[in-house]
């Protein structure tokens, strides 16, 4: 599937952000825009599974762009819908979501790495997220990007050894000090299909590509370089060499790594990405310092903030603008929240942080 047989693209702010570029205002979307704060989102969910509807591209595109329509001329970027926890799938590890994601059948120790699929032909296992990609970016009609996105190794690797989600990251500390050299084997084999489901999504049409690193903030710095870096950059490097192979032009590279605002210099250095996600822990002032020109930044506002009603929420918006906008104007930020929007939020709340971001990004 070629670009050229898409409709025109009609909105190209978020790609000229990602690029460093000028933009008229930031453009804005947020992590889980689909999702249960929508009651269009919950109906659909009352009659069809979680991953029945990640892996039925009529009903992921149905609701990919529930929230595009609902907020029309407010956001400048759609992102399809599916989950992170789809490569285990691939790999051979059965997850259920019950409410929260569940791997009935964990990796306890190294030896239970030999129960993964040996090799992972992501064109096969994961067709669904590249039909569904390549339909919703037709049913987009150009009006906003389509991003596709997958869960960094160290996240994933997180899920695949806990059997779901935790507080404590006991087993996977136990893995990481115990077995350190399986660990980095195991990082970097997710690490391999990541690159190859991220190069999928681009061939179908995926416009930008995100790396949702979520728990990159539950390691020091040393193991942050010692264990994520090296799999982040496999990813990146990656993606480039083989879509550079293949004559497919790279789309804009996103690594959200939350909580590693320590790693910010790193990442903007060595990581090969062209947009860094920041949560709502570092000022945007303090971002833009450590990282210099070379990279679009991407957040950051508090999502519990839109639990604050509308005054608290213009005010924070309109001081995050200043903050992002401060000596460089509308260059090289992407606007978001510092994490996925929750299922409480009033669907109009969102809708007036979505209003104040373009107001008070303007140049
Ligand atoms: C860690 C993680 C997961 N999934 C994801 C992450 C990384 C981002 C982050 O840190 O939040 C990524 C994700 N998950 C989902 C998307 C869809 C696209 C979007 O709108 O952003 C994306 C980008 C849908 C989803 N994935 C999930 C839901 C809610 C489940 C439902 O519909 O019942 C949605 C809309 C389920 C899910 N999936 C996951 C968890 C922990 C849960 C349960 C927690 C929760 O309920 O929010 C794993």
């Amino acid at each position: 599937m070629q670009g050229t047989d898409f409709p025109p693209l009609k909105n190209d702010l978020i790609l000229r952000a990602a690029r460093g570029l000028e933009t008229e205002h930031a453009p804005v979307w947020v992590m889980r825009q689909a999702g249960r704060y929508l009651p269009e989102f919950r109906e659909v969910r009352a009659s069809h599974e979680f991953f029945e509807v990640c892996r039925t591209p009529d009903l992921a595109m149905e609701v990919t762009l529930q929230p595009i329509r609902r907020y029309t001329g407010l956001l400048d970027a759609s992102i399809i819908f599916s989950d992170i926890l789809v490569v285990p799938q691939a790999m051979g590890m059965e997850v259920e979501m019950n409410p929260g994601p569940h791997f009935p059948d964990p990796l306890n120790t190294p030896g239970d790495i030999s129960k993964l699929s040996p090799s992972v032909d992501v064109n096969k296992e994961l067709k669904y997220v590249f039909d569904a990609i390549t339909q919703t970016r037709k049913g987009l009609n150009g009006d906003v990007p389509l991003i596709g996105f997958c869960g960094a190794p160290w996240t994933l690797f997180s899920y695949m050894v806990e059997g779901g989600g935790t507080k404590t990251f006991q087993k996977s500390k136990t893995w990481l000090f115990k077995y350190p050299e399986e660990s980095k084997k195991l990082l970097l084999r997710i690490s391999d299909v990541c690159v190859d489901f991220l190069v999928g999504q681009a061939k179908a049409g995926a416009q930008l590509l995100q790396v949702f690193d979520s728990w990159a903030g539950e390691l020091s710095p040393f193991d942050f370089s010692e264990f994520a870096l090296p799999s982040l950059q496999g990813i990146s490097s990656g993606v480039r060499s083989k879509l550079a192979a293949e004559g497919i032009p790279v789309p804009p590279l996103i690594l959200f790594a939350k909580g590693a605002n320590h790693a910010l210099p790193l990442l903007a250095e060595q990581g090969g990405y062209d947009v860094l996600g920041i949560d709502w822990c570092i000022d945007p002032v303090e971002a833009r310092r450590l990282v210099g020109d070379k990279v679009a930044l991407q957040g950051n506002m508090d999502p519990n903030v839109l639990y604050g009603g509308k005054d608290a929420i213009e005010r924070t918006v309109e001081r995050m603008c200043e903050a992002f906008r401060k000596d460089r104007g509308s260059k090289g930020w992407i606007c978001n929240l510092g994490h996925g929007i929750t299922p409480g939020v009033d669907t109009e709340d969102l809708r007036w942080f979505l209003e104040c971001v373009h107001k008070y990004s303007r140049n």
